[in-house]
Parts: structure tokens; C-alpha cells; sequence
């Protein structure tokens, strides 16, 4: 057992004690607004902003508020365990960084992607990396230390081209392969349109598609001497509406644990455990790429009962340390941070993003101890009723 969450309490309040804060802010409101304040506005609007009037995006918050915990008395809960087994690593939290495409550039020195490999190595909690990043695939698995990672892949219809991409993560030592799928084509997103730079901000990212030796075998001519081709050659393969019949070729491609992203319904779920996926990641893309759905968090419970004992990742909406418990009740067995990890980049680096998760942690692990739910396992549906 042990407790070293809630110690990020203690020294906050030691360390204020002698005057010195961390320089970054406690809670999201807060977090977001200065994020706003550092980001160059193309940035932050396209970091922030959602599908459509973003109503989802903001459902996805508030369906935490309608789960209250109910607090348990003479447990003693003095010890805590928020360790989590995943395919056969022991990680010290529940909380894993979800896969943020242009990461890279949300940093001041433009290398956000290595900064939050380093985080990952700082703190224990692992790093879903993008596709779509500034720096290659290898640098950043090179970065993790003790921390194992896993490979976000955006499948290009080329299925060499995706092979090969997935041969470098299993060689990078990534420890799973993620394939996200509710992405092939980019949703309805105005603030992207009214702003018009996300084909720019996008063309900063493709260094693993550029860089790939069987890419490079698809170009006429080298990227350093025809960008513009190469760009073009990438946009052709980007997007591919798999189906269920592309599961099997997926799978074929690693023996390394294979999760799936973007699944909400229990059907889907059913059919890709049928098809040998390793976990399930429940997530709406933190409503980026479509309105007018469901809260993630709602989608949640049918999720893990059609998993039925697959490691269920999930995503969407998670600002809190309280938010991250009502999730592992409600059946989820980690618990992805997304914009609040990009916005603690923004304002300090490595230590930005720490600071953000240490502070989530803290949060959780001291929820879980006030209110007499000592352990993950003890965290049930039954902990929670709903809101009136
Ligand atoms: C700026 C940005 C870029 C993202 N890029 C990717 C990506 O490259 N691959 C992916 O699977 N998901 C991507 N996502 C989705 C996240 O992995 C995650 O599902 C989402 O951020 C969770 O919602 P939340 O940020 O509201 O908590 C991105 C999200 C943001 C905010
Ligand atoms: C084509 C989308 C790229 C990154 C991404 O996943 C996002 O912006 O949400």
C-alpha cells in the first residue's frame, strides 16, 4: 500500500508556508484561463474547441456532476492503492495522457511531445503518443524511462505505409498499439473553420509519415526538396474509413497488446473483443469530432459490461480528481487526461504537466480517502447515486 498522492498536499502547504507556491494553478477554470492567456490564439482555439456549438464537449464535463459519491465512515482508509496492472506492467496511478495530435506545439519551444514523455517518466503515468507529432515516434518512446507508453496510430490506407509505422513503435519499445477510429475524416468544427489554420497546424505534425522509410518509397521526390508533394501524398492516405472486416489485418499487425479508441456502444465493443482486441477505449474525442452525442461518461458502464473483463481505457471530460474517481466506479480501469495536461504544457513545460497530474492525483487519492474508498476495487457503481 501506499499513499504518495495526497503528499502533494503537504508540500504545497509546506512550501507555502515559506512563501513558495507552484506557480500553477489548482483547479480547471483556472488552468484553461491562463492556458488561454499563454497559447497564441490559433492554438488555443484549436486546442480548446469542439464539434459544432460544442454542446457535447461541455456534456462531457457536466456529466460527472450528475454522480455523487457517498462517503463511508470507520473504514480507516490511512493507506491508499491506486496502483493499476495493465498488460502486465504495474503503474502507480490510474491516469494515462491520451494521445494529443499537435502536443508538439503547445510547448514554447515547440517539443511538447518529448516534454510530456518526460512527464510521463516523472510521474508514472504512461503516454498515449499521437501519430501526429513533432517529434518521431523513437525520440519520444526514448524519453519514457521507466514509464512504458503506448503508440496512438492513425491508419493510413496505405497498409505498408501503417506496417511500417507500427513495426518502428514495436521496435521504439512502445508496450500496446492504439488505433483510434472515430477520426478518418475531420468533424464539423467552426472555431477550426473561423480560424482556418488547422491544415497548418496539422502540417507540423507529420514527421512519422515523412520520415517513414516506405512513405519516403511512395514519393517522387524527397521531402526536403518537394514538401508540398509530400504533404499532398500524406493527405491522400490519411483518412481510412476502416470497417470490421480491416479488425483481422489489424490485429495481424502486432503481437503487442491492441486497443481500440472512440468506442461508445456495447455492440462495438462485443465485436471487437470477438475480434481479438486486447482493450477497449471508451471515448467521443472529447467531443471534437461530432455533436449532439452522449456524454462520454454515460456511455461508460454499458462499455465495460460488453468488455466483460477487458481493460477499459477511458476519456472525455476529466478536469478533477473527483472526476477520475467517479470513472473507476463507474467500471473504467484508467482514466485518460487531455486538454488539462496540454494547458499545464502551456504554461510550464515539463513541470506544467506534473503539476497537473500530481494535482489530479492528489485529488483523487484524497477523495478516496476522506470519503472511506481505499482501493480501486472498492470503487463501485454503488459509490455513486445520482444527483437530484
Ligand atoms: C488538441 C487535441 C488533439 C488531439 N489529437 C488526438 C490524436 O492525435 N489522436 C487521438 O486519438 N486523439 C486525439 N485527441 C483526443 C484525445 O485523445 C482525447 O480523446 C480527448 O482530448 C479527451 O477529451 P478532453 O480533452 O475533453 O478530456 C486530441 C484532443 C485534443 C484536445
Ligand atoms: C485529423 C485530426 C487530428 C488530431 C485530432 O485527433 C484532433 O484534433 O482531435
Amino acid at each position: 500500500m501506499s499513499q504518495p498522492f495526497g503528499n502533494y498536499q503537504n508540500e504545497i502547504y509546506f512550501d507555502g508556508l515559506s512563501g513558495v507556491l507552484p506557480p500553477y494553478p489548482m483547479v480547471f477554470a483556472e488552468l484553461e484561463e491562463r492556458a488561454r492567456a499563454a497559447l497564441p490564439p490559433g492554438i488555443w482555439s484549436y486546442v480548446a474547441g469542439g464539434a459544432g456549438d460544442e454542446h457535447t464537449q461541455r456534456a462531457n464535463v457536466t456529466a460527472f456532476l450528475q454522480h455523487g459519491l457517498i462517503p463511508r465512515m470507520f473504514v480507516g482508509a490511512a493507506q491508499r492503492d491506486l496502483t493499476v496492472s495493465l498488460f502486465g506492467h504495474t503503474y502507480p496511478s490510474p491516469l494515462f495522457l491520451c494521445p494529443i495530435g499537435v502536443i508538439g506545439l503547445c510547448a514554447q519551444d515547440g517539443h511538447g511531445d518529448l516534454a510530456t514523455a518526460r512527464a510521463a517518466a516523472r510521474t508514472g503515468v504512461p503516454m498515449v503518443a499521437s501519430t501526429l507529432s513533432v517529434d518521431p515516434l523513437e525520440s519520444v518512446a526514448g524519453e519514457f524511462g521507466g514509464t512504458p507508453g503506448f503508440f496512438q496510430l492513425y491508419t493510413p490506407t496505405d497498409r505498408e505505409v501503417a506496417e511500417s509505422l507500427v513495426r518502428r513503435a514495436e521496435k521504439a519499445g512502445f508496450a500496446g498499439i492504439v488505433v483510434t477510429l472515430d477520426t478518418w475524416v475531420t468533424g464539423w468544427r467552426p472555431r477550426d473553420l473561423r480560424t482556418s489554420n488547422f491544415p497548418q497546424l496539422r502540417g507540423h505534425c507529420l514527421v512519422n509519415y515523412l520520415d517513414d522509410p516506405v512513405f519516403r518509397t511512395r514519393l517522387a521526390r524527397p521531402p526536403a526538396e518537394d514538401p508540398g508533394g509530400a504533404i499532398l501524398q500524406w493527405a491522400g492516405m490519411f483518412g481510412n474509413p476502416l470497417t470490421w472486416a480491416d479488425l483481422p489485418w489489424l490485429r495481424s499487425l502486432t503481437s503487442l497488446p491492441l486497443l481500440v479508441k472512440g468506442l461508445c456502444h456495447p455492440d462495438d465493443v462485443r465485436r471487437a473483443a470477438d475480434g481479438g482486441v486486447d482493450g477497449i477505449y471508451c471515448s467521443n474525442h472529447g467531443g471534437r469530432q461530432a455533436n449532439g452525442g452522449l456524454p462520454a461518461l454515460d456511455c461508460l458502464p454499458g462499455v465495460v459490461e460488453a468488455a466483460n473483463g477487458l481493460p477499459v481505457l477511458f476519456d472525455s471530460g476529466v478536469r478533477s480528481g473527483v472526476d477520475v474517481v467517479k470513472a473507476l466506479a463507474l467500471g473504467a480501469t484508467a482514466v485518460g487526461v487531455g486538454r488539462p495536461y496540454a494547458y499545464g504544457l502551456a504554461l510550464g513545460g515539463v513541470d506544467g504537466i506534473v503539476h497537473v497530474l500530481r494535482s489530479l492525483l492528489a485529488e483523487a487519492d484524497l477523495t478516496m480517502a476522506v470519503d472511506g474508498y481505499p482501493t480501486i476495487a472498492d470503487l463501485t457503481p454503488e459509490a455513486l447515486r445520482p444527483v437530484s
